[in-house]
């Protein structure tokens, strides 16, 4: 499970105490997730998760509170990290950045239907509208020079069909990158998996898991949550799904023609993201009692997304 920093109950008790939301009845770590240490915690006054984010530098975690503020504030289901009585939002628990967040109601969704897609659309087009005026600048880590550095080192570690495929979307990154980043810009998600939202029925009550967030094309986001939430078991698109998420999203936010123009490509880099981060994390934590997502999943998608025949809703 992915509990990378085990706790005790006086330091956890000691570390809640400042919030003044009453004893410690219970903890548990939470196996689900790969990146960050997760814990259920219910004190008297509530049910809240306690985060210690284990992944990139301390001086980034002030631009996670302050999107989740606003995001909040905009009344989207997020969590957002709670303030001491003393007014403190980061805190430092077992050496890392910690916050303590509101635990969201409902579920994950494993079999997504359009109903389930067509509110991730939705959502997703809210997130976008609440920040793409003043959106709040972070550059990515896994971002496409990201993609290009850690993808040509990877190349001679995989099998010559893996490579042939890697290499060309390498190439096509390379190709297309100006263009990509003069697309339409917002805060986004940048990891709208079906494991970081909650449903109750078809109602989206929850989106989680903000530490991928980013400033990006809106469009990178849009392609990540497709290639999640509508794609079949044999790695392609699925057509009513996919058109109820666009559909849905661009109701809110109608597609620019550069967008229409660089879909196909954005997907299949969405794909070299989690392709490439999955192959690393498969070799990094190899052997080791953590959630490791599947690289071929990943793979199987880029082939698979080399013809797109889902357009984007764009009316000319
Ligand atoms: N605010 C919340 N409310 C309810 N449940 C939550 C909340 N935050 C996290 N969880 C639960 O903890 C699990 C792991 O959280 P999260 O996805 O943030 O971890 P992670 O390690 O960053 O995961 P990932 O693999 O997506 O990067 C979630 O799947 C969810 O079940
Ligand atoms: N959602 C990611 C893990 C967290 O970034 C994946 O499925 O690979």
């Amino acid at each position: 499970m992915s509990v990378f920093t085990p706790l005790a109950r006086p330091e956890l008790e000691t570390f809640l105490a400042p919030y003044g939301l009453g004893r410690l009845l219970d903890f548990q770590g939470i196996a689900a997730g790969s990146e960050n240490t997760n814990f259920f915690i219910s004190l008297e006054q509530g049910e809240f998760v306690l985060t210690l984010v284990e992944r990139g530098p301390v001086q980034e975690m002030p631009f996670f509170i302050e999107l989740l503020d606003v995001l909040h504030e905009a009344d989207l289901p997020v969590p957002y990290a709670l303030r001491t009585t003393d007014g403190v939002a980061l805190r430092e628990l077992a050496g890392k950045p910690a916050l303590l967040q509101p635990r969201l109601a409902g579920k994950h969704i494993k079999e997504a239907n359009a109903q389930h897609c067509s509110q991730v659309g939705e959502l997703l087009g809210h997130l976008h509208l609440a920040t793409q005026d003043n959106m709040i600048k972070r550059k990515t880590d896994r971002g496409l020079d990201w993609m290009l550095e850690e993808g040509t080192q990877l190349l001679s570690h995989l099998n010559a069909e893996q490579s042939d495929l890697l290499q060309r979307a390498l190439e096509e990154i390379t190709q297309q990158k100006t263009k990509i980043l003069a697309l339409p810009r917002a805060n986004i998600h940048a990891d709208l998996f079906r494991d970081n939202a909650m449903f109750e029925g078809t109602h989206l009550t929850g989106l989680i898991d903000f530490y991928n967030a980013c400033s990006g094309p809106m469009l990178y986001d849009v392609a990540i949550a497709l290639n999640d939430w509508c794609s079949d078991e044999a790695g392609l698109i699925d057509g009513p799904r996919a058109r109820a998420l666009l559909g849905a999203y661009a109701a809110l936010r109608p597609f620019t023609a550069a967008e229409a123009e660089l879909w196909p490509t954005m997907l299949r880099v969405a794909c070299v993201r989690f392709w490439l981060s999955r192959l690393i994390a498969a070799e990094s934590f190899a052997g080791q009692d953590v959630l490791i997502h599947d690289p071929m999943e990943f793979q199987q998608r880029l082939a698979q997304r080399q013809k797109v025949s889902t357009p984007l809703p764009f009316a000319l």
